[in-house]
């Protein structure tokens, strides 16, 4: 196996990995002997205590030309920015113009850093001749974001530079050292529908999830469920940002200080209200009602695309959020590293069906039991056991 070099977050050296046996560069022969288990322990110890200031401030930055571009994008949605992957899902220009430009502002802010990025989309189909005029345009968004936003001093991105910036997010992630975790667009029909999106940025270090940062451009600022909306219905916009052990913050797109936000303290499930996918394929809605039905919730489910579900509930606007995609469906980390971050931060508590944390160091994908829930730590119980009845009859009915 080759050898792979690795940044360590605790001596800010570098390190050559020679498949099992890291040793730093210029140290004698006979200190490398086994490091590698105290290493790891030492890396992980590191990471649960060091600041990720500079990382979150670089997270906050790109996702907010991120949401730029996209908020640019959706304004002229025109049929010709949409194209088909070959997976027939919806893929806009600003999916890869958001991409590019995420992963090209992380990569100039540590250039001294491995740049390691797992991201959704990659440029094969834009690498065709026949969508060249759909490079042009994400080339154009990407350089007129940067010039717009006070970035005039870098110099304009070429096509090619364009189409490195999207493959830099092929990355496979895993359990060690760092990697960002970016979904450019989650919520791309909600997107196309003039509905909910986000721009999902988050870090892994040791294959723990320790910073995210949600951009929500159409959330609004004040809650969804409120009974007072007509009050400022027309500000939205939202920035969320989390860093572990330092809680979570929201601030308006357009600018304002970030305020710290909790999730809803209510314990009583019938006061509680739930959050599930717009989209009925992603998530079985009837399982939300059976479960809701159980557990004695009132409200009609709320039901908004993307992770703004997670950024909604970290401030309290409901109290649980629910996905229970069809049997067989593989989640993707950046469909939830950064809205884990904001509710866990805030306080919650998200885990898959049986109750397991989810666990984002395999790689591309969530390896987890039927589904994922997400409430305040009061109503898990509560949640918990509603959930696994309703997982029995559904089993039992089928
Ligand atoms: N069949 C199926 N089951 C479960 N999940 C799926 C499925 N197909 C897609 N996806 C992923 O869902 C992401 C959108 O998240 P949401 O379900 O919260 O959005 S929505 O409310 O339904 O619009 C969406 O993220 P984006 O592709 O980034 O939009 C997908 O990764
Ligand atoms: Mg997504
Ligand atoms: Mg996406
Ligand atoms: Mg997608």
């Amino acid at each position: 196996m080759g050898a792979s070099t690795v940044w360590s977050p605790l001596t800010r050296g570098v390190f050559t990995i020679n498949s099992t046996k890291p040793r730093l560069k210029s140290m004698p022969l006979y200190f490398s002997l086994s490091l590698t288990t105290s290493l790891q322990q030492v890396r992980r110890a590191a990471a649960a205590s060091m600041s990720y200031d500079k990382q979150l401030a670089a997270a906050k930055k790109a996702a907010f030309l991120a949401a730029r571009l996209c908020q640019k994008v959706q304004k002229s949605l025109l049929q010709s920015d949409v194209q088909s992957k070959s997976d027939k899902s919806p893929v806009t220009v600003a999916d890869y113009g958001s991409q590019a430009l995420v992963s090209f502002i992380l990569e100039k802010e540590f250039p001294s850093m491995p740049f390691s990025l797992v991201a959704e989309e990659d440029s094969e189909d834009l690498r065709k001749e026949e969508t060249r005029e759909t490079l042009v345009r994400i080339k154009e968004l990407v350089n007129d974001t940067l010039a717009c936003n006070g970035m005039n001093y870098i110099s304009p991105l070429s096509e090619e530079d364009v189409l490195d910036a999207i493959d830099r997010g092929k990355s496979e992630g895993g359990p060690h050292g760092q990697h960002w975790v970016l979904d450019p667009i989650d919520g791309t029909k909600g997107f196309m529908r003039g509905d909910q999106y986000a721009i999902a940025l988050a870090l892994l270090d040791e294959g723990k999830v320790v910073l995210g940062v949600l951009a929500c451009p159409n959330l609004p600022l004040t809650s969804l469920t409120s009974h007072d909306r007509h009050i400022s219905e027309d500000k939205v916009g939202c920035l969320y940002s989390a860093q572990v052990g330092a809680g979570t913050y929201v601030q308006s797109l357009d600018g304002s200080p970030p305020t710290k936000v909790h999730v809803s303290a209510t314990a009583n499930p019938e006061e509680a209200s739930i959050f599930e996918s717009f989209e009925g394929a992603h998530s079985s809605h009837d399982l939300s009602s059976l479960i809701a039905k159980k557990m004695g919730v009132k409200a009609p489910p709320v039901r908004i695309d993307s992770q703004a579900k997670y950024g909604a509930l970290s401030r309290g606007d409901g109290e649980i959020y629910l996905r229970f995609p069809r049997e067989g469906y593989r989640e993707k980390i950046w469909d939830h590293a950064a809205g884990y971050m904001v509710v866990a931060e805030a306080g919650g508590v998200v885990t898959d069906a049986a109750g397991n944390p989810l666990d984002f160091s395999s790689g591309r994908y969530l390896d987890l039991d039927t589904g994922i829930i997400v409430t305040n730590q009061k109503l898990m119980p509560a949640l918990s056991k509603a959930v696994l009845e309703s997982l029995k009859e559904r089993a039992s009915s089928l």
